[in-house]
């Protein structure tokens, strides 16, 4: 469970030679009851994991088609609880690791010790948590560490080299790279720094190095991956998902974990 499940799945890909994809898409968005269904196919293409966000009122990390994404889930009458139930009941068919990305304020709202009790009671493995920093995250950390639930930590790019390393060092499960300045949504190109930035976290991680943020094709997804151990990919996988483009979404996540094999 938890931790070690993430380490199976992302290992078993990677000595296979494939780059890691974990999708993220909006828990609620479409309603609860088609999550299980999408949970599958895109575990079936390919997805190491899957990000399920939580949707919240005031998402300030989000780009516009996430927040667009948990208008629709809130206006579905998603809630944390919810999602435990529909979690636990897809934890009994599917094996894939599921992710719970989700704003400090619900998890303070519904009790920090209940909500690491429920994700483990619910099967979920890791939590991604983008607004609490480093120095408050202690009390949140031990009751997950307590429920053998992955801490997956965020870094920005903006962050002085020793924070970067010192949250490096700590991540769990895998280390989010954010990959662009500002907030979420697809994105044509990444800059040039990335690639250095990309290298420093792989030097200090002992957990695979994911980016992302503005990934949208496979062509990023490739590029980005010579540098790491893979990528996050959520606005466009919401977008597509929306629109029933799920051939796309398929194509999106074949072609990314692929290894491309070198011309020379
Ligand atoms: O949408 P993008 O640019 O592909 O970025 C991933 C992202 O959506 C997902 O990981 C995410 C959604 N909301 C967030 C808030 C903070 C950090 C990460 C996230």
């Amino acid at each position: 469970m938890g931790k070690e499940r993430i380490n199976q799945c992302f290992n078993e890909k990677l000595e296979a030679g494939h780059n890691l994809f974990v999708p993220y898409i909006m828990a609620g968005d479409g309603g609860l009851d088609i999550l299980e269904e999408r949970i599958n196919f895109l575990a079936q293409s390919g997805a190491a994991a899957i990000e399920l966000g939580i949707p919240f009122s005031d998402p300030v990390a989000d780009g516009p088609t996430i927040q667009a994404a948990g208008t629709r889930a809130l206006k579905n009458g998603t809630s944390l609880g919810a999602v435990f139930k529909t979690v636990a009941a897809i934890k009994e068919n599917h094996s894939v690791p599921i992710i719970l990305m989700t704003y400090i304020n619900p998890i303070f709202t519904y009790g920090i010790e209940r909500f690491a009790k429920d994700c483990a009671n619910a099967g979920v493995d890791g939590v991604i948590i983008p607004d609490l920093p480093m120095e408050e995250e202690g009390m949140v950390a031990s009751s997950l560490t307590e429920n053998d639930i992955a801490f997956i930590r965020l870094v920005a790019m903006t962050s002085p080299t020793e924070r970067i390393v010192a949250i490096a060092k700590r991540s769990e499960g895998f280390l989010y790279a954010v990959s662009v300045l500002g907030t979420t949504g697809a994105r044509k190109a990444h800059s040039n720094d990335v690639k250095a930035y990309l290298k420093i976290l792989k030097e200090h991680s002992s957990v695979p190095v994911l980016a992302g943020f503005g990934v949208s094709s496979v062509e990023q997804a490739q590029d980005l991956s010579t540098n790491c151990d893979g990528v996050i990919v959520g606005s466009k996988i919401v977008e597509l998902l929306h629109e029933g483009k799920d051939a796309e979404v398929r194509k999106l996540i074949q072609g990314s974990v692929m290894e491309e094999v070198s011309s020379s």
